[in-house]
């Protein structure tokens, strides 16, 4: 049955990893995984690499227990409708979803998410920086194959699972229209985001992703901060070992983020977020979206 309740969405981006927005506090809504893929069409629905439904923390079963903690919930949905535990660009959107909104003032605010609470830090400047918790690095040999090419891939693991390969050129990843091969397949039961990096200079990489769930997308947060975790790594610097932050640029397809790995094992995330656009869904087009 179609429904007369106006249903609200927004659209908003980080690096051009770009989402729908679906206000949802007292999470009533049932977001069906064909709800969010018919959401994220690019041409038939609103278009992003995900969805952002914001419901308050204290509603939603998964997280309830972390309403002391966060005031608010980020359920985050790949494009094709599955769940994954975390989402880097998605918090930063988030966190200027709920300022547009008159929900948070410049300054922190905490962030629940299916990896914990995430503290951002909103600036006036637009830029908003997440502390994203500790970092994982499981030692399993990886390795990734696209066509003719294979590389040794780093298992990083930012709450959400990657794979994280350097490569000579981002243009050997080739057109990234299906997944890349992973082995042994066993590391990663629940699919993996593919990361591809090459070096731009001291400190500096840029990357391309194949996420689970959204297939290449413009920007990773999650990735890009398990592609600085990886090249601090290879480049000999443990922030744990040294006491010094290990920093670096992350150019990915839709701008750069900065990211930071502290001696206490988390990652520090700064880039921009953008709300971009709100309307109301045509209950139409809507169905049963309820
Ligand atoms: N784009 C996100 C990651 C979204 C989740 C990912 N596709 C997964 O399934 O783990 C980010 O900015 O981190």
């Amino acid at each position: 049955m179609t429904s007369t309740r106006p249903l609200r969405f927004l659209k908003g981006h980080g690096t051009e990893n770009d989402f729908v927005i679906v206000p949802d506090p007292d999470g009533t809504l049932d977001l069906t995984a064909a709800d969010v893929a018919r959401l994220c069409d690019r041409r038939a629905g609103i278009g992003g690499d995900g969805v952002l439904r914001v419901v308050r923390t204290a509603a939603h079963p998964e997280v309830r227990e972390l309403a002391g903690e966060a005031e608010w919930f980020m359920d985050y949905r790949n494009s094709d409708g599955s769940i994954a535990e975390m989402c880097g660009n998605g918090t930063r959107v988030f966190a200027a979803y709920l300022h547009h909104a008159g929900l948070a003032p410049y300054g922190d605010v905490a962030i629940a998410t299916r990896a914990g609470v995430k503290r951002a830090h909103l600036a006036k400047d637009g830029s908003v920086t997440v502390a994203m918790g500790r970092v994982r690095l499981p030692s399993e040999q990886v390795t990734v194959t696209v066509g003719e090419h294979s590389w040794p891939a780093r298992n990083v693991n930012m709450g959400n699972p990657h794979a994280v390969a350097f490569v000579e050129d981002l243009a050997q990843a080739g057109e990234l229209r299906s997944e890349p091969l992973f082995q042994p397949a066993e590391v990663y039961p629940s699919g993996v985001n593919i990361e591809f990096v090459v070096d731009r200079g001291p400190g500096h990489v840029a990357m391309r992703v194949h996420e689970r769930g959204s297939g290449e997308t413009r920007s990773c947060g999650t990735g890009a901060c398990a592609v600085a975790v990886a090249a601090a790594r290879r480049d000999g610097a443990d922030p744990a070992v040294t006491g010094v932050p290990a920093t670096y640029t992350v150019d990915v397809l839709g701008g750069s983020l900065v990211i930071s790995e502290l001696p206490d094992g988390t990652v520090e995330m700064t880039g921009p977020a953008v709300i971009v656009a709100e309307g109301v869904l045509d209950p139409a087009w809507r169905g049963d979206l309820d």
